[in-house]
């Protein structure tokens, strides 16, 4: 069993006990479900850097990143350097965020919000619209194009945008593409872990030029940012390496700062 195989099998658990205790009170009485908005591919085109930057504290592959962090502080200190959206990791078994995160990044911030979660159920759109999410994830290595394209049309229908990650060419070809918004190129492999920016490069050419192009993962150096944007891409999605430092929202802000000068 793959890392994906088991998240998957415990997301499976993890949501059939959420619609248990919760059932739909949560969305019927978030007032967030009213809130316009706020479009990511916009935000990704019209900015210089287009820096996503992520609340991450721990991963599989890296286990503990920084779990000292307050979140608020991580995500203003996100804001204040500029970037032009924030991804928030929900999953708690094996990253340790949680949906609640998400609702405090919401009434911290104003820039797009990504939800960065391995959904597998509408619920988890509807729980990412009522905590405040502009966007969100989909991962073709864990979906069937059925399940693609149903939960891509629920999220449109809730005015969330959708960020499509793939990470090879079978995966490109084999999703179908109505209502995504944002193609995503993992460079990592969550299978094996290994991380290249390669396979953004090699993909690159292969899509659609409607769909905003991002490069996801083992991101460090503002010289590959400014590589991959002459393959295209205006979306850089980063986590360990702001993460990684007791003030990830400086890191981001001298990050910024090499990424113009
Ligand atoms: O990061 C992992 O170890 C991981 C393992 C299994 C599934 C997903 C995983 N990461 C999610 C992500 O895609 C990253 O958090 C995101 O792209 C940022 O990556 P990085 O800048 O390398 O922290």
């Amino acid at each position: 069993m793959t890392i994906l195989d088991h998240i998957v099998a415990y997301k499976k658990k993890e949501i059939a006990a959420k619609k248990e205790a919760y059932a739909m009170k949560l969305f019927e009485s978030s007032m967030l479900f009213d809130r316009p908005v706020i479009s990511l591919a916009t935000a990704l085109k019209n900015s210089d850097t287009g820096i996503i930057a992520e609340h991450k504290r721990r991963s599989p592959s890296k286990s503990v990143i920084n779990e000292k962090a307050d979140l608020p502080d991580v995500v203003s200190g996100y804001q204040e350097a500029r970037v032009s959206a924030i991804s928030v990791l929900t999953d708690t078994r094996f990253f340790g965020g949680s949906i609640e995160d998400l609702l405090l990044a919401r009434s911290t911030v104003t820039i797009p919000l990504l939800r960065k979660e391995f959904i597998i159920d509408p619920y988890q759109l509807f729980e990412a619209r009522a905590a405040g999410a502009d966007a969100i994830l989909l991962i073709a290595a864990i979906l069937t194009k059925e399940q693609l394209s149903q939960l891509a049309t629920v999220a449109k229908s809730l005015q969330l945008e959708v960020l499509l990650e793939v990470h090879n060419e079978e995966e490109l070809l084999r999703s179908p593409l109505e209502n995504i918004d944002l193609l995503g190129v993992n460079n990592r492999d969550l299978k094996t872990f290994e991380v290249s920016t390669d396979i953004s490069k090699e993909l690159a050419s292969r899509i659609p030029s409607h769909l905003v192009k991002v490069s996801e993962s083992g991101l460090s150096h503002p010289e590959t940012i400014l590589e991959l944007r002459e393959y295209g891409y205006n979306g850089f999605l980063m986590g360990e390496h702001f993460m990684r430092e007791s003030n990830p929202g400086r890191s981001a802000s001298e990050f910024i700062k090499n990424l113009r000068s």
